[in-house]
Order: C-alpha cells, then sequence, then structure tokens
C-alpha cells in the first residue's frame, strides 16, 4: 500500500519501482524487491506478462509488469508498508492507481492459468 502523505497515498500498487538510469528493468525489480520485502529474486524468474501505458495529469507512465513464482525468503513491509496477499477475483477489492486497472484481468488470468 502506497504510504500516506505522498502522491496516490492509500492505494494498493504491485510491488516494484522506478529504473535507476543505466539499470535493466529485471535488474531495478530484482532491488526493488529486496528493499522494498525483503525476499531475493533472481532475474531469470521474472517472465513478462503484460504492461501498462497511463498517462497521468504530469507524466506518462510506461510499466512492465512481470511474473514472478519463485523466490526466497519471506515478504514483510519493509518501509513500513502494509502488504496484501491478493489471488484472482480479490485483487478487484483493492483502490488502485489508475494505471493498474487494467492490469487486474491480465493478471488474474495469469494466475488461473499458473503462469
Ligand atoms: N511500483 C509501482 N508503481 C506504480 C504502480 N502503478 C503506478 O501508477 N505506479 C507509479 C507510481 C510512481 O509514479 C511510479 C513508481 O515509482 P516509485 O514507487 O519508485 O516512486 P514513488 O512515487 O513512490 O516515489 P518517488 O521515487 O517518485 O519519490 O509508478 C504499481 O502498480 N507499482
Amino acid at each position: 500500500q502506497r504510504p500516506p502523505g505522498g502522491p496516490m497515498a492509500g492505494l494498493w500498487e504491485f510491488p516494484g519501482g522506478k529504473v535507476d538510469p543505466g539499470e535493466v528493468p529485471e535488474a531495478a525489480l530484482v532491488r526493488e524487491l529486496r528493499e522494498e520485502l525483503g525476499i531475493e529474486v533472481k532475474p531469470e524468474d521474472l517472465r513478462p506478462l503484460t504492461f501498462a501505458s497511463h498517462s497521468y495529469d504530469s507524466f506518462h507512465l510506461l510499466m512492465p509488469l512481470y511474473a514472478c513464482r519463485k523466490w526466497s525468503g519471506e515478504p514483510r513491509g519493509l518501509e513500513g508498508q502494509q502488504l496484501a496477499w491478493a489471488e484472482g477475483p480479490e485483487l478487484t477489492g483493492y483502490d488502485m492507481p489508475a494505471a493498474d486497472i487494467p492490469l487486474v484481468e491480465p493478471v488474474t488470468q495469469a494466475l488461473q492459468r499458473h503462469l
């Protein structure tokens, strides 16, 4: 859950974050999962699933979404954030950033197909 006081506070998002200059996207996600959730993921265990392309008022977000079925460690909110483990149809019950709404259906389908 996004922290209070910042942009889109309180909305539920997929774990991740911005790619640093010169950083490969998969490396950025591995880093963010380590920093935010304390889990270790190998880049080869990230499978591209779909992407979001959404114009917010002040920027355009192009965000790749990956499936990850293998990790080590137990996810914890290392930055004080609330966590939720949501599978399939439960995902629709969370208030999400506008860019994420079109991702719910492909994620739900991928979970059903065990991708
Ligand atoms: N991680 C993540 N970010 C998302 C999702 N949906 C969505 O619109 N975003 C946006 C929010 C941010 O503008 C950007 C992610 O960057 P971030 O999480 O590193 O940045 P932030 O706004 O929390 O903080 P800052 O670095 O700009 O201060 O993408 C999502 O599902 N997951």
